[in-house]
């Protein structure tokens, strides 16, 4: 084990972004639940505060201009396209993951053609996107067909109108394929729609590089947003004419102040809004996205992956073989952030690591799940979860 402690303490010292850490309010917890949840990156409180006292307080309703409080969904989607590889004005930010994953479906149907009867979604789906794709295709008139990611390809048919699939699966973290699986779903004519709420933040997406349609996910996982942090939705730049928004508000109306009584959807990312903004959590969003100033997404990548194979080494080392079984896949292409063990009580072990200081979560109905943040996670932080974790197996 000391060999492993100092093994740790050279890679943490040899950490291009271990000085990030400090930009983040942390404890001596162990905190492997970013991708549930993020960390609070410190200055946002101050900057909320400011956003409270002096927007609100003391300039009341001139901070939809005065503040840029009007035109922040647009601003702050400018701030995360660089993150996700999308050039600026494509992403707007507003609304729920769900809300989104709704908006973006329907329109993906729309654009898709009257003759293209099926919807293609990820059958090991976060099920919010599985609950609203079945919505949809009750709505639309279509039928959705569960499929495996990987099966993707052969799936797809001239019925096929979209297809709904999650970047990196929230239970095992398997990274899938999207630079293939967009390329298969392109040229069967169809219309893709990604989900990257465990993707955004901790790995190179490259939206625009790989022609992606559609694209929805959270931010208050990688991107630490804080709880129910507003999503955001991408329509790729050659599709944001055609994008026929299910849920048109006055707020993407070409006009919204000339209060017409027929809509005429706004230009370009606006299309996407609905209603009022969230201001207070938009603008928390908008001050936590300043720490990624100087970070490059590749750096983030690199770490994620030798903290996570890390942390897989630590383990096979202390915990008594055949114990957990490594749910996430081993090779680096097919591997997101998080490492997924599975074991018979993972529910009860998950209980005593939080007692003990390492917070990860449980995830129905067997799975022990470990996000790496590597903007806060360091590989002592790895070793000491692996140590502990042994210690509670052995337990139990
Ligand atoms: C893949 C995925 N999609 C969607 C959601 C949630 O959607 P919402 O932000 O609407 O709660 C989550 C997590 O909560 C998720 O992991
Ligand atoms: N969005 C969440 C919430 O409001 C409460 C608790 C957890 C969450 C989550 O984000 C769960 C997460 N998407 C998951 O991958 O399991």
């Amino acid at each position: 084990m000391a060999g492993r402690a100092r093994r740790a303490a050279e890679l943490d010292a040899a950490d291009e972004l271990a000085a990030v850490r400090e930009r983040f309010v942390l404890d001596d917890v162990v905190y492997l639940d970013g991708n549930s949840l993020g960390a609070l990156p410190a200055h946002v409180p101050g900057r909320v505060e400011d956003v409270v006292r002096r927007q609100w307080g003391e300039l009341r309703i001139r901070s939809w201009d005065e503040s840029g409080w009007w035109s922040a969904p647009e601003r702050i989607g400018d701030r995360i396209a660089p993150l996700v590889g999308a050039a600026a004005g494509r992403i707007v930010v507003g609304d729920s993951t769900s809300v989104n994953v709704f908006k973006a479906l329907v329109a993906a149907v729309r654009m898709a053609g009257e003759d293209r009867d099926e919807i293609l979604v990820d059958a090991s789906t976060f099920p919010t996107d599985g609950y609203i794709a079945a919505s949809a295709a009750r709505l639309t008139g279509r039928t959705l067909r569960p499929v495996a990611p990987a099966e993707v390809p052969d799936a797809l048919s001239g019925r096929t109108a979209a297809v709904l699939l999650n970047h990196v699966d929230y239970r095992t973290g398997r990274l899938h394929d999207l630079p293939s699986l967009t390329a298969a779903v392109r040229a069967a004519g169809a219309v893709s729609v990604w989900d990257l709420c465990h993707s955004a933040g901790a790995l190179p997406v490259g939206l625009d590089e790989h022609g992606v349609d559609l694209a929805v996910g959270c931010t208050y996982k990688y991107l630490n947003g804080g709880p129910g942090s507003p999503a955001y939705l991408y329509v790729r730049g050659g599709l944001q004419d055609r994008f026929d928004s299910p849920l048109p508000g006055w707020n993407s109306h070409a006009e919204p102040f000339g209060m017409r009584s027929v809509f005429e959807p706004a230009e370009g990312a606006p299309r996407g809004r609905v209603g009022t903004p969230d201001i207070l959590s938009m603008l928390a969003l908008e001050a936590a996205l300043d720490v990624w100033d100087g970070v490059r997404i590749e750096a983030v990548r690199a770490k994620s992956l030798a903290l996570t194979d890390f942390f897989l080494e630590c383990v096979a080392q202390y915990a008594a073989p055949g114990r957990v079984e490594t749910v996430t896949p081993r090779a680096h292409a097919e591997r997101g952030s998080q490492i997924a063990l599975r074991c018979p009580d993972a529910g009860d072990v998950m209980r005593r690591l939080v007692a003990r200081g390492v917070v990860g979560d449980f995830r129905q109905p067997d799975v022990l799940r470990f996000g790496f943040t590597p903007l806060y996670v360091g590989f002592a932080d790895a070793e000491r979860a692996a140590r502990v974790l042994a210690e509670v197996l052995a337990e139990g």
